[in-house]
């Protein structure tokens, strides 16, 4: 079962960066991209800058509006209407690659964290404790965190507390738009590890954005290749190592160091 279908999707920009609606198009930065996630797994978008990574992502939690296409989440298709936001914004999250950028600096661990459940469920101050100091726990962090700002954490610690936001309201999928990308190796690997401990244990979906291969085929079950806003080559992790079709793939794989 998928639990998210992406069909033929189209964005295009204005020469001022305005998105066009249904107008013809004077760039696309996404052009008739399709993909699908199977519940439980993730998908790896890979593709230099300016391919059309971030695009996709916002498009699919409606920050950007889509020319053409259709976007199905759970069987359903989304209409983007304000009630479909409201259901969606529950069912999917995002994680950026900026995590200070991503959460309020003025709000402690806490507030930052219980931000989401408050706005679905009624929940009295301790219980709130409690479910927020089990999600730090699914990052690996403690409690004694709660009443700490974003400015007292190290990038790698941030980005664990983004992720438990992220996990607050029990998503279906969730968008890692490259969340380790400015993070040293060693952390990066622990953030990574947690991810792919949080998706057994949870069976959420991911979709996961990078420019680095070797960090998307090691999250990915499937793998895309966005190249020029352009899906050129789809296959199984394992599959896009052994027979790269496209050449662009073929340069990707080269440029691991280990792999070769
Ligand atoms: N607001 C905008 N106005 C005009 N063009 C835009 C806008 N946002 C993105 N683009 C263009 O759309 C294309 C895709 O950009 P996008 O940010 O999705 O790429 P990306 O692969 O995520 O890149 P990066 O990894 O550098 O963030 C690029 O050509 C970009 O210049």
């Amino acid at each position: 079962m998928n639990v998210l279908d992406v069909k033929k999707l189209n964005v295009t920009y204005d020469q001022k960066g305005i998105h066009l609606f249904k107008q013809t198009p004077v760039n696309y930065a996404v052009s008739n991209v399709s993909f699908s996630i199977e519940k439980g797994k993730t998908y790896g978008l890979v593709g230099e800058s300016g391919s059309g990574k971030s695009t996709v992502a916002h498009s699919l939690i409606g920050l950007c509006p889509i020319a053409s296409g259709e976007i199905v989440f759970n069987g359903q298709k989304l209409n983007r209407t304000r009630q479909d936001c409201v259901e969606i914004n529950k069912d999917i999250q995002i994680i950026f690659q900026d995590a200070y950028g991503s959460l309020n600096p003025k709000k402690k661990v806490i507030d930052i964290i219980s931000e989401p459940i408050v706005n679905y469920e009624t929940k009295t101050f301790d219980q709130l404790v409690e479910r927020v100091s089990e999600l730090l726990e699914k990052v690996g962090m403690r409690d004694d965190v709660l009443y700490r700002y974003p400015h007292e954490f190290s990038g790698g610690e941030r980005q664990r507390i983004a992720i438990a936001r992220a996990l607050a309201l029990n998503p279906k999928l969730i968008i890692a738009d490259e969340p380790t990308s400015s993070l040293d190796t060693s952390t990066q690997a622990r953030i990574l590890n947690y991810m792919k401990m949080i998706q057994q244990e949870m069976n959420i979906s991911y979709l996961f954005i990078s420019h680095d291969l070797s960090v998307v085929s090691y999250m990915a079950d499937h793998i895309g290749v966005l190249y020029d806003g352009q899906l050129i080559e789809e296959q199984s992790a394992h599959q896009l190592f052994k027979s790269p079709k496209h050449d662009y793939t073929k340069t990707l794989i080269k440029s691991i160091p280990s792999i070769d």
